[in-house]
């Protein structure tokens, strides 16, 4: 980590754990290997820039995809009660035991994209039954009603971002080379509007949408919860306005973003949640957005403002909005194929050679 304006995060697992910004001066010598591809100038378009990213995130080694985990972070959100979603809160451990089976949206795109999946509880409201595929990362059962109080402590907010980039490392250091993030937790589109309309900063009615699909009647209800919640605390600081709004999978994706930047590996970014947490984590140490890859823009309103505030171009425009980590599964594949471009497609000068 870097930013002595926070020192909580320059002890535990952030400490050997310094976050470079890439190294630019490279860009030009992997722009003239591309340019020397068996291809027109330039005609790989944005895949040509992706390639560049990933050959400045591994330089001086040649990048590697293969090994590409998607992790989705689970949990609840005491804002859930509030009525802030179309969906009741037992959704959340349902899909968690929809994961498990192997049988939902998230683990069949995962498996056309040939990415791993695992999954993390790291606050669902339940006692999990314990589950070989199911890491229990659990820091309390949900987070607490922020229309009335602090999601969650400064400490436990802290766990939630130490968790997320330890479980990320540990699998960095077991030969994972792309990172996904996805998450569930009904509620948590509240939470990332309220994230968003601090950290961005963006008026609240610019960052709240229908989430899993609400009407316009409870896009309504869900503003007055959300302004409630904003009036409740003025924090503007990123560690407070995560505590103040919470997110528990939210915190860990953000840690899971740090992790992956401090280990010197892409990171992949779902939609609109997990956005909120790339953007906090860009909050808290601005080189991490390196290393971020945004897959897709969300169908979910506020999306685009927030992509724009980390000036972000996303890849994929499919108005998906199931979150998951189905969104960052399908650009895998792009980044699989960027990678080839610098580690596989022929130089011209070769091909030309073979007929003279
Ligand atoms: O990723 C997105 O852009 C996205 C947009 C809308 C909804 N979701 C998913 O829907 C859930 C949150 O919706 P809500 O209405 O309960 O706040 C949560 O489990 C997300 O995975 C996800
Ligand atoms: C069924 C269902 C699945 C989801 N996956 C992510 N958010 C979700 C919300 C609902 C309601």
């Amino acid at each position: 980590m870097t930013g002595s304006d926070y020192p909580e995060l320059s002890s535990g697992v952030f400490a050997d754990l310094p976050i470079a910004p890439l190294d630019r001066s490279h860009e030009p010598e992997l722009r003239t290997r591309i340019d020397g591809k068996c291809k027109p100038l330039g005609s790989l378009g944005r895949l040509e820039d992706l390639a560049v990213q990933l050959g400045l995130i591994w330089h001086p080694e040649p990048p590697r995809t293969e090994n590409a985990t998607l992790f989705v972070f689970a949990a609840d959100h005491g804002l859930a009660a509030e009525g802030v979603s179309r969906y009741p809160a037992h959704v959340t451990r349902a899909m968690v035991g929809a994961y498990l089976d192997g049988h939902a949206g998230a683990n069949v795109l995962a498996r056309a994209a040939g990415v791993a999946m695992r999954v993390i509880d790291g606050g669902v409201d339940a006692e999990m039954p314990a589950h070989p595929d199911l890491l229990d990362a659990k820091i309390r059962r949900g987070t607490r009603n922020s229309a009335h109080e602090a999601a969650m402590t400064q400490h436990e907010a802290l766990t939630a971002l130490r968790r997320g980039a330890e479980i990320v490392r540990e699998a960095i250091e077991q030969g994972v080379d792309v990172i996904a993030i996805g998450e569930m937790g009904i509620g948590n589109t509240a939470s990332a509007a309220l994230l968003m309309h601090r950290l961005v900063p963006a008026p609240l009615a610019d960052c709240v949408g229908p989430g899993s699909g609400l009407d316009p009647e409870g896009v309504a209800r869900k503003l007055s919860a959300t302004e409630r919640a904003a009036r409740r605390s003025n924090a503007t600081r990123p560690l407070d306005v995560l505590a103040e709004f919470g997110g528990i999978e939210i915190a860990m994706m953000a840690g899971a973003v740090l992790g992956a930047a401090a280990c010197r590996r892409p990171v992949v970014i779902d939609g609109f949640i997990a956005s909120a947490a790339a953007l906090l984590a860009v909050r808290l140490a601005p080189a991490a957005r390196d290393y971020c890859v945004f897959s897709h823009r969300s169908a979910e309103r506020g999306h685009s403002l927030m992509l724009q505030a980390m000036h972000a171009e996303p890849y994929l425009e499919l108005k998906l909005r199931l979150g998951e980590g189905t969104g960052a599964v399908l650009a895998v594949p792009l980044v699989r194929a960027a990678c080839g471009i610098l580690t596989e497609i022929a130089d011209l000068d070769d091909v030309l050679a073979a007929v003279s």
